[in-house]
């Protein structure tokens, strides 16, 4: 399996979301890739435009993109699993972009193949590397029979 990707904008610096990121990350088989870009100055438009064509800019050929977006598609954890097969199976590099403080420019949500949800609530974009560490391994377990997810529900 080809490591998935992960462009984001702004550093990342150490503290407890980057404990956090590092945690999932690390069981992650394999783990993601982490590109940070800077973040862009200017008005709030300008910036989203300015760090959406560096997002762009640094796709690899091909790249299956999958935005992050709370505006995007929120499935459940096996969903998600089952669009992690079907992502694969595509061979396509796979690239998960995260916006900075600003969102997504708009050009980015229109390249992207798929706009992924963590659900209706705005979360901190360095939150959100973190949270979908996390999914991203909870798909992991589903895909391979691991008893952390436990899919019981009352
Ligand atoms: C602080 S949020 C930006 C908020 C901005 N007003 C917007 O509507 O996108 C920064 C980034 O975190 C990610 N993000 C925040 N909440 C999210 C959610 N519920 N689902 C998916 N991604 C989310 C997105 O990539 C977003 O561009």
């Amino acid at each position: 399996m080809k490591p998935p990707r992960l462009l984001a904008i702004g550093r990342l610096k150490p503290g407890p979301e980057a404990d956090l990121f590092a945690h999932y990350n690390a069981r992650l088989r394999p783990p993601f890739i982490v590109t940070e870009l800077p973040e862009a100055r200017g008005s709030a438009a300008e910036l989203r435009r300015r760090e959406g064509a560096a997002l762009l800019a640094a796709l690899p050929e091909g790249a299956l993109l999958v935005a992050m977006d709370l505006g995007g598609q929120a499935p459940s954890s096996e969903a998600l699993a089952r669009l992690a097969e079907r992502w694969e199976a595509t061979g396509r590099p796979l690239v998960f972009v995260i916006g900075g403080a600003e969102g997504l420019d708009p050009a980015v949500l229109a390249r992207a193949d798929h706009r992924l949800s963590l659900g209706p609530l705005t979360w901190p974009h360095f939150l959100v590397r973190g949270l979908l560490a996390e999914q991203w391994y909870r798909v992991q377990a589903i895909r391979g029979g691991h008893p952390y997810h436990r899919a019981w529900r009352p």
